[in-house]
């Protein structure tokens, strides 16, 4: 299979910080990739190393068939970049930066230029420096997009957008990924987007990969089984599967990951009055998968 991000064992360890921690993933090329996890997860550290701007600890990254620590200028020019900082130079006009880029890369598409700028009030003559923190990430996020480039990579692109930006910005993002066969990889926390998006779900851990999937089909998996319990609530955590216990309304909720149907008997063998199953939203699944391995559910346990 051809592979748009493929990595090895890859570790990266920043002082004492280990921020990627023997990561093996495979992106294929084409679609929407969206990669979830929790403050400090590694996201943006995975980016860096796949952009060559660090070097693995251990293990390797390839991006586009090649080694991340040897991209060429000519490669780097096939991957469009944008993070949340929209760091460009702030001293040049809008039109300056634009007739740079456009002599820069020669699958640049002005069209998909103008049409993801015109959704934000930006005038070509206005200073970078000048523009609100939404309108540079309309800048950058035209420009990147038309870079036309063969791999997108996204660190929380829409921050700060408005509503509207937002949503003519994933619409331009998704036309990228179909109209050119573009494999885009992007991460965010909202999960809104990521459902409206993402081909692939993945969700990374304290720098390890700890689920691949379609975003539906993760949600499949995840399931929240509300319990009555009359008496005392039972000692729930050995129950298999276990992401979350909220108690909402006198009612037991408990969020379980790949559990058969037997679960609710088993709810019942404990003590449960009545027991029923609900499907949930990604955000909920998500949050459910991630606040195991999260800082604030160890300090509470
Ligand atoms: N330059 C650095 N020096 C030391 N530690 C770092 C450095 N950059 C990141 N880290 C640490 O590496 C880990 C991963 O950070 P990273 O920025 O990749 O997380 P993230 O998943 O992008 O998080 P967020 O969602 O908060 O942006 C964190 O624990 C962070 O504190």
């Amino acid at each position: 299979m051809d592979y748009a991000i493929q990595t090895k064992g890859l570790s990266l360890l920043y002082q004492r910080k280990l921020a990627l921690d023997d990561m093996t993933l495979d992106l294929p090329r084409g679609g929407v990739h969206a990669i979830v996890g929790a403050n400090g997860a590694g996201k943006s550290s995975l980016f860096r190393v796949l952009l060559g701007f660090e070097s693995p600890t251990a293990g390797s990254a390839a991006v586009l068939g090649c080694d991340s620590g040897a991209l060429t200028p000519a490669l780097r020019g096939r991957i469009g970049f944008v993070n949340e900082e929209h760091s460009l130079p702030g001293w040049l006009r809008v039109s300056d930066v634009t007739a740079m880029q456009r002599k820069q890369y020669p699958r640049w598409h002005q069209a998909r230029f103008e049409e993801v700028l015109g959704n934000f009030n930006v005038l070509p003559g206005q200073q970078i420096a000048q523009l609100s923190r939404g309108e540079r990430a309309g800048v950058s996020l035209a420009l990147a997009l038309a870079q036309s480039p063969e791999l997108m990579i996204l660190d929380e692109p829409t921050l700060g957008l408005d509503v509207v930006a937002k949503r003519a910005f994933l619409e331009s993002l998704m036309f990228t990924a179909t109209d050119n066969d573009a494999t885009v990889v992007y991460c965010s926390h909202q999960m809104e987007e990521i459902e409206r998006v993402a081909d692939n779900l993945v969700i990374i851990e304290r720098g390890r990969l700890r689920h691949m999937s379609a975003p539906d089909e993760f949600c499949e998996r995840v399931r929240v089984w509300v319990a009555e319990f009359p008496f005392k609530t039972p000692d729930l955590a050995a129950l298999p599967g276990l992401l979350e216990v909220q108690q909402i309304d006198g009612l037991t909720h408990l969020t379980v990951f790949d559990q058969p149907e037997e679960f609710g008997a088993r709810l019942k063998l404990m003590g449960a009055r009545s027991v029923q199953s609900m499907s949930t939203t990604l955000e909920r699944a998500v949050n459910g998968f991630l606040r195991r391995g999260h800082a604030s559910a160890k300090r509470a346990a």
